[in-house]
């Protein structure tokens, strides 16, 4: 057996189902490095409300610093109506540390095998095979920009500079020359100054850097219509923070539910955060309902992306079709399993999966 190899992993539980989900998503970590020989070291930090009610801060410096200095990061959700209304909100803090991180990039994977198209809400036919990725530009945009507040106003300033726009662009582009070649990008051009400027970069950057990737541009309202009507069309999306927040969260319900979608949030360097696209869904917390495929599809993006273990990431991938595939589910799902059974449920697939490898190597040697 070779040595364990030591990866320090920082773990934001956060608020609501957060806690839930990041507990199965460490379990999951700890059956594969079993089997591969890695040992997770979590350190849990405080992000969020939970934050706010130990320090009065959403994101306190020590938690900053943390994530800047580990491995990688895992974050479940933060937020929740305990909080609404306080001089502090829990999502502050999930700003600040992915601005804090440099993360611009904001992948979020869906594929539909054909038993998640059976649990869809629409129509198996429209929804089978459908394989995209959206690239949501994280660290700009409106949800960063100036707010003012009086008595009878309020405002949220967008904008945009060329380089936050190339630099994802880039991004997007890349993974599509690894995938079908195509790009998506979405503004509203028609309307918004922000997206002309949007617009006009990632024509110039396709046309400079990448003429062999197909370029097409969509505004955002029509998209989410052709999202529902026709998504096997789509491989790389491409578009702004807020457009991205609310089309990922439109796509899930192809896949069946909120609760299965991963995400990978990156920068240029420095280790990347990963977390489910969903909330802490104050309306289901504390009550091991939550569905954890999300947060362990994104435990899997870190171990490809951040800690660059493809294998360890395809087990765990495997693992989660072959749960899936035998009904090893949640109530959002029509299953029966809580959380933590679903993510017992994980770890009995990785063992099996592993154990079946591991024999038929033998019966191949003898
Ligand atoms: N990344 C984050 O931390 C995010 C935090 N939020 C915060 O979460 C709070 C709740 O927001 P909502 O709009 O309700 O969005 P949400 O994503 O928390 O929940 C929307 C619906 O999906 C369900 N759902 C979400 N995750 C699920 C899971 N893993 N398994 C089964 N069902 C699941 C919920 O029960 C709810 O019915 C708010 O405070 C919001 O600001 C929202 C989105 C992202
Ligand atoms: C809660 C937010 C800051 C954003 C959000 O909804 C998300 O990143 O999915
Ligand atoms: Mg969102």
């Amino acid at each position: 057996m070779p040595p364990f190899q030591d990866h320090t992993i920082v773990v934001l539980p956060g608020d609501g189902v957060g806690p839930e989900v990041t507990a199965v998503a460490c379990a999951v970590l700890d059956s594969i490095g079993d089997f591969y020989g890695h040992r997770f070291t979590y350190q849990e930090h405080l992000i969020g409300g939970a934050a706010i009610d130990a320090t009065g801060e959403p994101l306190p410096d020590a938690t900053r610093d943390a994530c800047r200095a580990a491995d990688a990061v895992l974050l479940g959700a933060v937020g929740g109506p305990k909080w609404d209304g306080g001089k502090r909100r829990p999502e502050e803090g999930l700003l600040a540390i992915r601005k804090a991180m440099g993360l611009y990039a904001n992948l979020r994977p869906l594929q539909v095998s054909p038993v998640m198209a059976h649990r869809s809400p629409l129509k198996k036919e429209i929804v089978e095979g459908v394989d995209l990725i959206v690239f949501r530009e994280l660290t700009g945009g409106i949800y960063f920009g100036e707010k003012t507040r009086t008595d009878t106003t309020a405002s949220d300033l967008c904008v945009y500079s060329v380089e936050e726009i190339e630099r994802v662009a880039r991004a997007a582009f890349q993974t599509a020359r690894q995938r079908r070649g195509k790009v998506t990008s979405v503004d509203k051009a028609n309307v918004m100054e922000t997206s002309r400027l949007w617009r006009e970069v990632v024509t110039r950057i396709q046309a400079e850097e990448y003429p062999d990737i197909t370029l097409e541009h969509a505004l955002v309202d029509s998209m989410a219509m052709h999202l529902i009507r026709k998504p096997r069309e789509y491989d790389v999306i491409l578009t702004e923070n807020m457009f991205g927040d609310i089309l990922s969260d439109e796509i899930s319900v192809l896949g069946g539910s909120i609760g299965l979608l991963p995400s990978a949030s990156l920068g240029t360097e420095g280790p990347g955060l990963f977390e489910p696209i969903h909330g802490s869904a104050p309306d289901i917390a504390g009550q091991d309902l939550a569905n954890p495929v999300g947060m362990v599809l994104s435990a899997a993006l870190m171990l490809r992306h951040s800690l660059k273990l493809e294998d360890e990431a395809d087990a765990i991938e495997a693992a989660v079709a072959a749960v899936l595939a035998a009904g090893a589910v949640t109530a959002d799902l029509g299953g029966e399993l809580g959380c933590r059974a679903a993510g017992d449920a994980i770890c009995d697939a990785i063992r099996a999966i592993h154990w079946a490898a591991a024999h038929r190597v033998q019966m191949h040697w003898a």
